[in-house]
């Protein structure tokens, strides 16, 4: 008689823009893939575009905008040439399936950006369509390298895998009916031995439109995948080794972070961490699917493993030390806003109205100020909400050229003198704050500071609370 087979293990595996960047990149990532799928795991594949490739689409869909139609063709028939030149060292013949449709795909785009061209009109809706691309086009490349590799896999755009979204194109999310949707539309796939690849960045409306998540937004399409399959773990692979105490381009010894709870994971990634999108532990919470963060270059390495529960280092407050470069501070001040909370309300109404994220918020203990820290991207609309939205007694000024530095970890709960030395740090390096606030979680501690001390005050607060040395150490 038989014996019962366990169920499979399920994975999802995220690959970013530099684990996508070349064919032999591609051929790597595939290599991680397969190595699951041949022990019996069963694997979804979730690929962000090709490096620099997002960028590229944002800058020639402004460029027909603008109506400099030869500039975006130009750069249209560079990443034509970049997509060919992978598909054939991946090994796809020039009348391939792979090839044909990456010729269609260019084509489509070319059409689109041509109508921006014709109406000089780049509505949110329309740079989401253009900028999906990226994802677009190298899905078929990560399929073609898993077949290649002997694997039998099928790639789908975001909408074709069932993630359905809102219509808030450019930050769009996943509708509830979505989980379900990705569920049926894969679990046919992985029961018939095919590895589905997903087009990350990007969902659709009820209506069939093209909407993407946000920037850095694959990380989310592979969790939203996670929860909608109940996968036992979702897998981000990375150019490091998993999420650094610092970023290991502004401060060299950095060391790699063990563990770390969704919460402190999303203050990261809040507070400027570019290595997750804020959002992408959010589906994970409920189920507590845990989510890996791991090396391409050492996928032996354990990396860093996000779940429920954060690790209480004894002597270890703060885990890692972050920073968003780039905002401004708009400071409201006048008579009126002595004691009157309304003003206090119509300045978060008119900022909530604009969608405008609110990085930092303090208020001077007489009340007679409100400063705001927001990204600089959006200080003009912000400003502008205000001064519509306050009444004209009330003057909003702004401070450009600032940045946000946060200390991020559980253990800073209830602990004393973690902000002393954080005070301490900035000060022995003549730093001056502009700014503090600290979270009621007190998984943070936050402080504006100006933008161009930014890069010296991470590497003084992270030496301070000697984060280079790894846990345990
Ligand atoms: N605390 C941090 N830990 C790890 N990487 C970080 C951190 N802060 C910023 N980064 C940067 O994030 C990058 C990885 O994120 P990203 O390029 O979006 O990944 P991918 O595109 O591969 O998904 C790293 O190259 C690193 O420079
Ligand atoms: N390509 C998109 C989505 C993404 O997640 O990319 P990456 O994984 O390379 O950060 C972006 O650049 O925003």
């Amino acid at each position: 008689m038989s014996q019962p087979q366990p169920p499979s293990r399920l994975l999802v595996m995220k690959f970013g823009g530099t684990n996508m960047q070349s064919a032999h990149a591609i051929r790597h990532s595939a290599s991680l893939a397969g190595r699951s799928v041949r022990e019996g795991v069963k694997v979804v594949v979730v690929v962000s575009a090709m490096a620099g490739v997002t960028n590229g689409l944002l800058h020639l869909a402004d460029a027909a905008q603008s109506g400099d139609i030869a500039r975006a063709n130009d750069e249209i028939a560079a990443l034509r040439t970049r997509h060919f030149t992978a598909a054939q060292e991946l090994g796809a013949a020039p009348d391939s399936e792979t090839v044909r449709e990456l010729r269609e795909l260019h084509e489509t785009l070319r059409q689109a950006v041509y109508g921006v061209y014709l109406l000089r009109e780049l509505t949110p809706r329309s740079r989401d369509l253009i900028v999906a691309f990226g994802e677009r086009l190298s899905a078929p490349l990560m399929s073609l390298a898993l077949e290649q590799s002997g694997l039998r896999a099928r790639h789908l755009t975001g909408g074709e895998a069932g993630i359905l979204t809102d219509t808030n194109f450019g930050n769009a999310r996943p509708l509830p009916g979505t989980y379900e949707r990705v569920g049926d539309r894969l679990s046919g796939f992985l029961s018939a031995g095919v590895t589905p690849v997903i087009a990350g960045f990007m969902g659709e409306t009820e209506q069939g439109a093209i909407t993407t998540l946000g920037r850095g937004g694959t990380d989310f399409s592979a969790t939203i995948v996670g929860k909608a399959l109940g996968a036992d773990e979702v897998w981000a692979w990375k150019d490091v080794d998993g999420v650094m105490s610092a970023d290991p381009r502004v401060v060299g010894d950095a060391s790699n972070i063990g563990v770390l709870s969704y919460g402190e994971v999303m203050e990261l990634a809040y507070f400027g961490a570019k290595v997750l999108h804020p959002l992408a532990v959010t589906p994970l919470q409920d189920s507590g699917i845990p989510l890996r963060v791991k090396s391409a270059a050492d996928p032996d390495f354990a990396g860093t493993l996000v779940r429920s529960q954060a690790e209480e280092i004894p002597g270890r407050p703060v885990k890692a030390v972050t920073a968003i470069k780039n905002v401004s501070l708009l400071t409201v001040t006048g008579a009126g806003v002595l004691g009157v909370p309304e003003v206090i309300a119509s300045v978060f109404t008119a900022i909530a109205r604009e969608n405008i994220t609110l990085l930092m918020v303090s208020q001077s203990s007489s009340m007679s100020n409100v400063s705001l820290a927001v990204p600089s991207a959006d200080a003009a609309r912000a400003l502008q909400a205000l001064r519509a939205g306050l009444s004209s007694e009330l003057n909003v000024e702004e401070t450009n050229g600032v940045a946000v530095l946060a200390i991020v970890g559980s253990g800073m709960r209830g602990q004393q003198g973690v902000s002393a030395r954080l005070f301490t740090a900035l000060a022995s390096e003549d730093i001056n704050i502009l700014m503090i606030s600290q979270g009621s979680s007190e998984l943070n501690i936050s402080v504006a500071l100006s933008g161009e001390e930014v890069d010296r005050a991470t590497a003084a607060v992270h030496a301070a609370f000697t984060l280079s040395q790894p846990v345990g150490a």
